[in-house]
């Protein structure tokens, strides 16, 4: 629709056909900017099928964009509201050369003569504001295209006819705002957008220019995007970039899960690791072939996913909220190294993570292999013996287990941390990095460092130390240890290196692996056969893997899966079909299958040969533990908190 304004709309009050002013408030609440808080203006719409023109009132108020239209019939009146969370943008100025999307329709002033709509850009004095929305719709869920587009043509001159455009628009921005809406334009900011051209079907590049970009134009968005170009790239860059807080606003991974991995992991390095997890929203705009969080994202703000998953999850992005969501310390021990990762999806041994992995070689049939290879599996259905130890979720029950039991209440050699209860806030920045000498004693006392965090995920094909450098580097370099440097002999000083480390950067609070977990503490444990032991911290694995219905983003739980040998082909058949529309649980008791909400977990399998995945990546087999650390970074989100 096009409406158009400005004499046309006073001839038809009465006034006579005179010019008027630029649109001003109607309430005389104006803020110190000198934004209205309130706009209203009278448009105008060619009808020609009728050959009169429709009067529209168009008013600008915190709840959005009023359109009533009124028409000669006295009974046909009809409102519309455009809220004001669905307007992800506007623009003013001249006529856009180019048709714009929603349709500029050819309009006449009705009632000033030769005032030709149409006429050419030179000769056309009008002002216009491009108001770009995507409207909410429920059942079916989804979003609805929609382009206003208001004319301002009250003056001959095109300057007031540009600022009242520039008022309307400055308007809507000061509300979009008002409504918690932090856009990177508004801060000064860009938008990091992190794109890995060989994600999913590998045209990434094309589905950001066609999809992706446009959405950002209309919202006004400055970004800085930076296509990958190996694997690590996106977590270098986020790790080494010194301006990462003050220069970007927030991260968009366009890509699958695998990306977002490397960001959250490459944050979690930096030594400012914690403002920078706190400061910086990430948002997930899903390319990959997965894409578990983006559809959790969905889930959790009740957006549409399908059928346009990129378009709705980058009005997602836009939206300028975000919510705080958990992420998940895991720590893995393999020849005699131990190595931690943060995941935010899943860490799953036996039969889902089976499937997942070995259907790899059938990549080429594409969503189908999992279908196959799941049969496959069934009937040659295998367990693994081990032992699943958790701590129950705050205020959460012990499901019945058929063979679970408390762990034996040792006494323990001295040393052993006791497992504290978990908390985000525990969690410390490092100071601001110095350059010079610090550096130089992190080199040389890197690789005696005893608490190795590197990290070693096989699909990715690369080493990554985790946090080897700044321990080095922050250990020794700390000013309370440059004073006593020269008194302390080599194994005191990483003794001491070890300990601040452990008390400055993002370390575990649960008992290292290689430790007992004591029912003193809390630690169930459970031995015996396991078809599955899978945990979920996002509702969906994958966008039709509705894995953990209960889960929410930054409840602070780990969903533990536990499917035991003896479970029948039939149930676990059930069990699989049933995962795309998240009612594979069973709602009451199962001596097969149970899930167990909890806040820490530890996987020992007794046999060396297995599969264990981390957010659907292999990693190395062995003891896994991981702990969550609520609401540790925050997600890009339609509805804040
Ligand atoms: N330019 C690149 N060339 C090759 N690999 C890359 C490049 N950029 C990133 N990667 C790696 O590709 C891996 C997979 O990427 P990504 O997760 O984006 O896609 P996907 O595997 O198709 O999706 P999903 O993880 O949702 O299944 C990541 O682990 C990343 O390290």
């Amino acid at each position: 629709m096009t409406a158009n304004t400005g004499t046309s709309g006073e001839n038809l009050m009465g006034n006579g056909g005179k010019t008027h002013e630029p649109s001003t408030p109607t309430s005389d609440t104006e803020v110190a900017s000198g934004t209205p808080t309130e706009l209203s203006e009278i448009f105008f719409v060619d009808n020609s099928r009728r050959k009169q023109s429709i009067k529209i009132q168009v008013k600008l108020c915190p709840e959005g964009v009023y359109l009533r239209r009124e028409t000669e019939e006295d009974d046909h009146i009809n409102e519309q509201l455009i809220r004001i969370d669905d307007i992800i943008g506007s623009r003013y100025g001249r006529r856009l050369k180019k048709r714009a999307r929603g349709g500029l329709n050819s309009c006449r002033n009705p009632n000033v003569p030769g005032q030709e709509a149409d006429s050419e850009p030179d000769s056309d004095n009008s002002a216009y504001l491009y108001i770009y929305a995507y409207l909410k719709k429920e059942k079916p869920l989804r979003r609805v295209q929609t382009l206003r587009i208001l004319r301002f043509r009250s003056s001959n001159d095109y300057g007031v006819n540009l600022q009242t455009a520039e008022m309307w628009h400055h308007t809507i921005r000061k509300h979009k705002r008002g409504n918690g809406s932090s856009s990177p334009a508004d801060c000064g900011k860009q938008l990091l957008i992190l794109l890995n051209p060989k994600s999913g079907s590998g045209k990434g590049r094309e589905l950001f220019q066609k999809q992706v970009a446009p959405l950002l134009t209309e919202a006004e968005v400055q970004y800085d995007l930076q296509i990958t170009t190996h694997p690590q790239y996106a977590k270098e860059f986020v790790r080494t970039r010194r301006d990462l807080l003050t220069r970007y606003s927030g991260i968009v991974v366009a890509s699958g899960d695998g990306l977002f991995y490397e960001v959250l992991n490459g944050l979690m390095e930096r030594m400012d690791w914690r403002r920078a997890c706190r400061e910086l929203p990430l948002g997930i705009i899903p390319c990959g072939s997965g894409n578990g969080l983006a559809k959790s994202v969905a889930h959790h703000c009740n957006e549409p996913y399908e059928p346009k998953p990129i378009l709705h999850a980058t009005l997602t992005c836009m939206a300028g909220k975000s919510t705080p969501m958990d992420v998940v310390r895991v720590e893995l021990a393999t020849r005699d190294k131990h190595f931690v990762m943060y995941s935010f999806l899943s860490v799953g041994w036996g039969l889902i993570a089976d499937i997942d992995i070995e259907s790899e070689r059938l990549r080429s049939i594409g969503a189908q292999r999992f279908t196959l290879w799941a049969i496959k599996r069934l009937i040659g259905l295998r367990s693994y013996k081990g032992r699943v130890s958790y701590l129950l979720g705050k205020g959460k029950k012990e499901p019945p287990v058929e063979a679970a039991r408390e762990l034996p209440a040792e006494s323990t050699a001295a040393g052993i941390r006791s497992s504290l209860p978990l908390n985000a806030g525990e969690f410390h920045d490092l100071p601001e990095e110095e350059e010079g000498e610090a550096v130089l004693d992190g080199e040389q006392f890197a690789d005696a460092i005893s608490l190795d965090r590197s990290v070693y995920r096989q699909h990715a094909d690369s080493w990554h130390s985790a946090m080897s450098r700044r321990t080095a580097y922050y250990s020794l370099g700390g000013p309370s240890m440059r004073s006593n440097r020269s008194r302390m002999s080599i194994s005191q000083r990483i003794e001491a290196a070890n300990a601040e480390f452990a008390e400055r950067v993002p370390t575990g609070t649960i008992p290292p692996l290689q430790m007992p977990l004591l029912s003193s503490d809390g630690w169930i444990c459970e031995d015996g056969d396991f078809v599955m032991v899978h945990a979920a911290y996002t509702t969906h694995l994958s966008s039709d893997v509705f894995f953990a219905p209960e889960s929410r983003l930054d409840d602070g739980l780990i969903y533990l899966v536990i499917i035991r040998r003896g479970v029948s082909r039939h149930q676990l058949l059930n069990f699989m079909l049933n995962l795309n529309a998240g009612t594979h649980l069973p709602i009451g008791e199962d001596p097969f299958i149970k899930v167990v909400p909890c806040r820490a977990f530890r996987i020992e399998p007794s046999s060396s040969d297995g599969i264990l995945v981390v957010d659907g990546e292999r990693v190395e087999y062995g003891p896994i533990q991981a702990e969550v650390m609520p609401g540790l970074i925050n997600v890009m989100t339609t509805s804040g908190q």
